[in-house]
């Protein structure tokens, strides 16, 4: 049969084959070489002031500069260069009972209308100036990566809390978002957010 999933067991479970070839090593004995602890990788600690200075971590203020898919309405991307900041510390807010991620997810799935679009199009352009219209309390737009989203209904979900997002409030928050968490899926979190594609004058 080809198909993997109805194979039978070969000689990997041969019971001769079961025990270790060599006699494990002793809990004890085992240690980690973590390369940060050796001296050229250690940071000059710093003796003024003991107690804030030697602990304090932090981030280099070091850009790059990436290249970055961007959406358009007509369903393409297109590669445009962003700046990219080094991750700076992570301060995550506690969620109010009933806006975890789990519970944005629930709505995403039940709610017929996240995105306000009341039937219209969401593969619309948008001008800026639009966008920048849209900055008040139940009525905020943002664009990210090209798309643009309405977040009034995502502001309480937001695990970085609800004044981080409200600097996102009728603006492009590409380089915001990359600079705090590059690696969030937003075009799936907020795919029932979308109103549309920010128009870029070409
Ligand atoms: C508009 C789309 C955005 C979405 C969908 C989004 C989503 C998220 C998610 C899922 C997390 C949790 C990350 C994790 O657990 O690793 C998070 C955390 C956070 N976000 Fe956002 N975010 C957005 C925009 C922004 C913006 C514009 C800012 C800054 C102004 C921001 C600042 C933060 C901060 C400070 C945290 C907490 C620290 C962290 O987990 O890295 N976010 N956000």
């Amino acid at each position: 049969m080809d198909d993997f999933t109805f194979c039978q067991g070969n000689s990997l479970i041969d019971e001769d084959q079961l025990g270790s070839p060599k006699p494990m090593p002793r809990v004890s004995d085992l240690c980690i070489h973590d390369k940060s602890d050796s001296a050229e990788h250690r940071e000059p600690k710093v003796s003024s002031d003991k107690n804030s200075k030697i602990f304090q971590v932090a981030p280099p203020k070091v850009k790059s500069t990436e290249m970055q898919e961007t959406a358009t309405a007509k369903g393409s991307t297109f590669k445009q260069p962003v700046s990219i900041a080094k991750p700076v510390r992570r301060a995550k807010v506690p969620f109010e009972k009933g806006y975890s991620q789990m519970d944005w997810l629930k709505l995403t799935q039940t709610h017929p209308d996240l995105a306000g679009l009341k039937g219209s199009s969401n593969r619309r352009l948008i001008s800026m100036d639009e966008v920048k219209q849209h900055k008040s309390e139940g009525d905020i737009w943002t664009v990210l990566k090209g798309r643009v989203y309405n977040i009034s209904p995502y502001m309480k979900f937001h695990p970085g809390g609800e004044d981080m997002l409200m600097k996102a409030a009728g603006k492009d928050c590409t380089a915001l978002f990359n600079k705090y968490h590059a690696w969030v899926n937003a075009e799936f979190l907020l795919e029932k957010c979308l109103v549309g594609f920010l128009d870029v004058p070409m």
